[in-house]
C-alpha cells in the first residue's frame, strides 16, 4: 500500500497519481488489481449508486456500508472516504464520533472533507487525533445549492485568490491532500505549486498532482451525461445492455439452459421420485 508519506513523495518526484473512485466490493478489488494509487469512497455514492440526485441525502451509515466493502475489496490501496453532508458541521465533538466511527468501522486510510471556513479548524482536530484528512475545493458538491449548480468554481481573481488561501490554511492544518474540481487550469497549476502535499484534480487541467475520476464515469456504467472533464475508457451501458438482451431472448426462445448447462441424473434413480413407476407394476 502507498502511505501519505508516499504518496508525498510522488509529488516530489513529479510521479502522477491515479485516483479512481469506488462504491462496493467488486469495483474496489477491480481498481486495485489495476494498480491505482488511492482509491475514493465519494459521495458521489448517492448520485452513481442510489439514484439520488445531489449527494446530500447521503448519510454516514451508507458511507460506513459502502466503505466496509470497498476496504474487503481494497484491502492494499490507500483508501479515502468522504464524510458526507452535515456530517462535520454541527459541532466538533459530532465531527469526532462521526469521524471515529468512519474510521473504525470502515478501515479506511483517510477522510476527505469539503470546504473551507470552519471546516478548516475541523481539519486540524482530526490531524491531531490522528486521522488523516484530505481537503477538497472548487466546486463542492454538498453545496450545490448554495453555489447554484455545478458550476466552475475560482474564475475571478477574488475567488481565484480565496481559493489559493484556503488551501495553504488546509496545508496548514496537516491535510494529506487536497482535491480540487471544476476549476481553471491556471488557479489549479498555482495551487498545485503553491502546495507541498498532493494536489489531486478532477475537472481541474493536467497539472495537478494527480487526477480523480468516478468510476462509473471513466467505463460509462449506469451513467447517460458525462460532465465534460471526464475521460471514459468504455460503454458499459452498450455492452450489459446488449448482454442482458441476449439472455432475454434465450430465455424466450428456450435455448438457455442447454443441456450442458443443466443437472442430470442416471436412468435408474428415475424411478423413485417418479414414484417407482418403472418396477412394471404400476
Ligand atoms: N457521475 C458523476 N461524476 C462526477 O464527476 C461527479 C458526480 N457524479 N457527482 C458528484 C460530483 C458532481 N460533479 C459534477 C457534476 C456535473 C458537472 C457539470 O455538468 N459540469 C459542466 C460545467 C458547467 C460549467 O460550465 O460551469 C460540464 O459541462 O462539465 C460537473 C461536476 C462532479 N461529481
Ligand atoms: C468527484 C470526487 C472528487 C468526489 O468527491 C466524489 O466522488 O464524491
Amino acid at each position: 500500500m502507498k502511505t501519505s508519506t508516499q504518496l508525498k513523495k510522488m509529488k516530489q518526484e513529479n510521479q502522477k497519481i491515479a485516483m479512481l473512485t469506488a462504491y462496493d466490493y467488486p469495483s474496489a478489488k477491480l481498481a486495485q488489481d489495476a494498480g491505482v494509487d488511492m482509491i475514493l469512497v465519494g459521495d458521489s455514492l448517492g448520485m452513481v449508486v442510489l439514484g439520488y440526485d445531489s449527494t446530500i441525502p447521503v448519510t454516514v451509515e451508507d458511507m460506513i456500508h459502502h466503505g466496509k466493502a470497498v476496504k474487503r475489496g481494497a484491502t492494499d490501496t490507500f483508501t479515502v472516504i468522504d464524510m458526507p453532508f452535515m456530517s462535520y458541521h454541527i459541532s466538533e465533538e459530532e465531527t469526532m464520533k462521526q469521524a471515529m466511527r468512519m474510521m473504525q468501522e470502515t478501515g479506511a486510510e483517510a477522510l476527505k472533507l469539503e470546504g473551507a471556513g470552519d471546516v478548516i479548524s475541523i481539519i486540524g482536530r482530526l490531524t491531531k487525533g490522528g486521522i488523516p484528512v484530505v481537503g477538497h475545493l472548487g466546486l463542492t458538491p454538498q453545496s450545490v445549492h448554495v453555489l447554484g449548480g455545478y458550476r466552475v468554481q475560482g474564475k475571478d481573481s477574488q475567488a481565484a485568490e480565496q481559493l489559493i488561501s484556503d488551501a495553504v490554511a488546509i496545508q496548514q492544518q496537516g491535510a494529506i491532500g487536497l482535491v480540487l474540481e471544476c476549476v481553471p487550469k491556471q488557479l489549479a497549476r498555482e495551487v498545485q505549486q503553491k502546495l507541498h502535499i498532493p494536489v489531486i484534480g478532477i475537472g481541474a487541467g493536467v497539472e495537478c498532482d494527480g487526477q480523480v475520476l468516478v468510476y462509473h464515469d471513466l467505463i460509462q456504467y449506469g451513467v447517460d451525461r458525462l460532465p465534460k472533464f471526464v475521460q471514459s475508457y468504455l460503454n458499459a451501458n452498450e455492452q450489459i445492455k446488449s448482454s442482458i438482451s441476449a439472455y432475454i431472448k434465450d430465455v424466450h426462445d428456450g435455448t438457455f439452459p442447454n443441456d450442458e448447462q443443466s443437472f442430470h441424473m442416471k436412468e435408474e434413480s428415475l424411478p423413485r421420485i417418479y414414484g417407482g413407476q418403472s418396477d412394471g407394476n404400476h
